[in-house]
């Protein structure tokens, strides 16, 4: 099977088409603080110029927000995933599980208690987005972390029956190299910009070098 991608962080009319008309799996709106914040009026305004999403699910990313504020945040809008990158507990994840009935990715930052990190949110998440920790900002940092420990989030993933999202730093460039660990899916942000917009043109190297890739191969 192809691993899941997932182009996060479109914040205008231009990134939504841009990433609506690629290959990808899932695109992300990211509702925290940062550069590509947005908010929901803009991504309604964005997706009301399409007439369908080309199978693609929607992501809404938060970092350590209130269940009110996320409940306001994607009301109306046609969300299928909800995606916390902060420092989100269990319990308020299980709390915000019982109150949406979408499932939830949490991302966890690459450190040493990660993999305790992630069996303590077993049961309550549907999936992991691993990325680096970089001083100051949750994500969207353009930042690698070590690779050689992705098969550790791998085999937990797998241990949970979730999918594990590889992120962090991740360009046409170098995503082979995170490909031949045959992660669930790559979950790219800056990677795909040029002046601060999505590129077709690297989406388009990247989406490329997905699809030649086979998750089957044993690793
Ligand atoms: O993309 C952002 O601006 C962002 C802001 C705050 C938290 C997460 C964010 N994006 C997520 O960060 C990672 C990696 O991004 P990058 O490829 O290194 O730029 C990815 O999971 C995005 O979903």
């Amino acid at each position: 099977m192809q691993p899941l991608l997932k182009l996060c962080g479109n914040h205008s009319a231009h990134d939504t088409m841009v990433t609506l008309s690629s290959s990808a799996d899932y695109i992300g709106f990211v509702f925290a603080k940062s550069k590509r914040q947005v908010v929901r009026k803009q991504v309604q305004e964005w997706l009301s110029e399409h007439r369908n999403f080309n199978d693609k699910k929607l992501v809404a990313l938060f970092v350590n927000e209130s269940i009110e504020t996320i409940i306001a945040a994607i009301k109306d809008l046609p969300i299928d995933v909800i995606q916390c990158h902060g420092n989100e507990s269990v319990e308020q994840l299980s709390e915000l599980k019982s109150r949406v009935d979408l499932p939830i990715w949490k991302a966890i930052h690459h450190k040493q208690d990660a993999i305790k990190r992630m069996e303590s949110y077993q049961g309550v998440v549907s999936g992991y987005i691993v990325d680096c920790k970089v001083q100051g900002q949750w994500g969207g940092s353009g930042v690698s972390f070590d690779w050689d420990y992705i098969p550790q989030y791998l085999d937990e993933g797998k241990r949970q029956g979730v999918p594990v999202f590889i992120a962090g730093g991740i360009r046409p460039e170098n995503v082979e190299e995170v490909l031949q660990y045959s992660p669930d899916g790559v979950d790219v942000s800056s990677g795909i910009e040029e002046n601060g917009q999505k590129s077709r043109d690297l989406i388009r190297q990247l989406e490329e070098r997905v699809k030649q890739y086979d998750n089957n191969v044993p690793r």
